[in-house]
């Protein structure tokens, strides 16, 4: 299906707008009255620019409080229309949103409203133009897309039809179903638009909290599932409305914007996508280190191994039972040090994983490689790090093995993986790791940090082999809050802890406040909470079994969590995540760094 998107879903300016929106793949924009007001180019070089980048005007919008006046009122109306109407003349623009009245002028009167949409409507006619009828969910007498429907059928006019918008008729809870009684040659435009369930104000939600479809908690798909069987041939465009997109950089939105499409339309079979492949453990995290002294510290104290150098790179493999890490000291040395860069998946099928990451339009990483070095295909997050799809242990084959003294055995396998996002590419790295990966999303849920307020969100595969948290302050943080993680999933986290301490390793502390207050919360023995306040170990509980965990220092941007996940419980501690932020600025503030 041809996809749109509306200029209001973009930053900056009118050009920048279309060229984000033609570069990500749309076919079509909506032109938002004050992107053209703003803009300095005539409508014959917008249009001009538009055809230039192979995009359609689908719409122009929006004309406001038209109908169910009074008839001076209405008048004016119509001389408004006539100017708008030989705008888009010029533009090339052939359908004109209409959205239901919010003005105190205009009554509650079907027939009036009718009649004068039918007079419009003529007047569009002389001019070629197609009107679309809106219902705003606060819309002042009319606010349902059936309401809406209602006038547009008695109006009976061939240039005159409905516009739906999936925010405003799911926003209000209507009944989709209703959707397939209007002829689908009637439904001149349909917007689309998620949002995250929220209890607010509709005005307010719709102008600020939108998202792309996929993002929030709508069920979008379902809605155009109704659109299409009624034989709607239009374009899919986003018209999203969003604080945090009106100030990030128009490409990536674009690009996060047609990616959402490009999974709706998979979802009710418009388009056929490389399948989703899975991935079903994580082969290794890599990190990127300008100084490797203090990351082979901490992890030898962790007890990992050096086993295995890089043929050809300045990389070693540091191995304790399933858990693999790299640390890689060149080329580039990252800004704020040690990070974590890269992150191994092992997939069922790296090609056909990486097939479908390229057709969601994740940048594909050009294969830094050797002749001899085994392929591995790469794409990139939207957050930078590094997704390689792994197939087999054939990577591995890439080093040499080095003499070294067994590993400890504490640590198993990689447990979870932390990331703190961008501030403006949460919604977006939600979106991408669950249509890319395939990977399911947990619940969001809010952290206090001492300087704000995060947000996490957990990704991961049915059983829990591959677990990514996605985290994200409402604004640009500082370090101790873009700090990213990798979890050790051991069986024991006492002896873990011990061990680690006596290697040399700092443990980070805990305040004896949230001990004593672990004490209220939970029949623990004495023994037991003594144990957790000498190591700094934290303690959480859901409906399926227990979590203990600790932390040690940061290194640059990376520190490490020892984690001991007993009876199948399921959560990433996020009621301890608060103390241990505290904890970590308190850490900085007395070590510096
Ligand atoms: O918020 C608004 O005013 C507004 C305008 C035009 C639309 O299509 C819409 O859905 C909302
Ligand atoms: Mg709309």
């Amino acid at each position: 299906m041809r996809t749109s998107i509306a200029t209001v879903s973009l930053s900056g300016s009118l050009t920048e707008k279309l060229t984000a929106a033609s570069r990500a793949g749309f076919d079509g924009v909506e032109i938002f009255e004050n992107d053209l007001l703003a803009s300095p180019l005539t409508p014959e070089e917008i249009r001009a620019r538009c055809a230039d980048l192979g995009l359609t005007i689908d719409l122009y919008q929006p004309m406001r409080d038209i109908e169910a006046v009074p008839a001076d009122e209405f008048a004016r109306n119509l001389r408004r229309a006539r100017h708008k109407f030989e705008l888009m003349h010029r533009l090339g623009a052939d359908t004109v949103l209409v959205c239901s009245s919010v003005s105190p002028l205009a009554v509650d009167d079907d027939a009036l409203a009718a009649e004068q949409l039918h007079q419009l409507a003529d007047l569009a006619q002389d001019f070629g133009i197609r009107v679309a009828y809106e219902a705003l969910a606060w819309g002042r007498h009319v606010s349902t897309y059936d309401h809406a429907w209602r006038i547009v059928e008695t109006a009976a006019h061939p240039t005159l039809g409905t516009c739906l918008d999936s925010f405003h008729i799911l926003s209000r809870g209507s009944d989709v179903k209703g959707i397939e009684d209007i002829p689908g040659e009637k439904i001149f435009f349909l917007q689309l638009a998620d949002a995250p369930l929220l209890a607010m104000d509709v005005l307010q939600w719709s102008r600020h909290y939108r998202c792309f479809p996929g993002q929030g908690g709508f069920d979008v798909a379902g809605l155009v599932r109704h659109v299409l069987r009624t034989g709607y041939a239009g374009p899919l465009s986003l018209e999203v409305f969003n604080d945090v997109f009106r100030q990030a950089e128009a490409g990536p939105t674009a690009v996060d914007a047609h990616r959402s499409l490009l999974v709706l339309q998979e979802a009710v079979g418009a388009a056929a996508l490389p399948r989703p492949v899975v991935p079903t453990g994580v082969a290794f995290a890599e990190l990127v280190t300008p100084d490797t002294e203090p990351v082979s510290a901490l992890l030898t104290a962790l007890g990992f191994a050096r086993t295995a150098r890089h043929r050809t790179k300045p990389v070693d493999l540091w191995q304790q039972g399933e858990a693999r890490i790299l640390v890689n000291t060149g080329p580039s040395v990252p800004r704020g040090g040690t990070q974590l860069a890269a992150i191994g998946l092992q997939s069922p099928d790296p090609a056909a994983a990486a097939e479908r990451a390229e057709a969601l339009l994740a940048p594909v990483l050009p294969r830094r490689r050797a002749p001899e070095d085994a392929p591995l295909d790469a794409v990139a997050a939207p957050d930078g790090t590094e997704l390689f799809f792994c197939g087999s242990d054939r990577w591995r084959t890439d080093f040499e093995h080095l003499a070294h003294t067994p590993a400890a055995t504490d640590v198993h396998r990689i447990d979870h993986l932390a990331l703190t996002q961008p501030w403006h590419h949460f919604d977006e790295a939600t979106l991408f790791h669950r249509s890319v990966l395939g990977l399911h999303p947990q619940e969001s849920v809010d952290v206090a940090d001492p300087y704000g307020l995060l947000r996490s969100r957990a990704v991961t595969n049915a059983d829990g082999s591959v677990r990514i948290a996605l985290t994200v302050g409402a604004a640009p943080t500082d370090d101790t809050v873009r700090a990213q993680h990798i979890a050790l999933a051991t069986d024991d986290v006492i002896a873990a802890a011990r061990r680690f301490r006596e290697a040399g390793g700092h443990l980070l502390p805990v305040p004896a406040n949230y001990h004593d207050d672990l004490a209220a919360r939970y029949d623990l023995t004495d023994e037991e909470l003594k144990t957790y306040r000498d190591l700094g170990i934290l303690y959480d509980r859901d409906a399926y079994g227990v979590f203990r965990h600790c932390y040690t220092q940061t290194v640059g941007r990376v520190f490490f969590e020892l984690v001991q996940r007993d009876d199948g419980y399921r959560g990433y501690g996020a009621q301890n995540a608060p103390v241990r932020l505290a904890a970590q600025h308190a850490m900085k503030a007395v070590t510096g760094g």
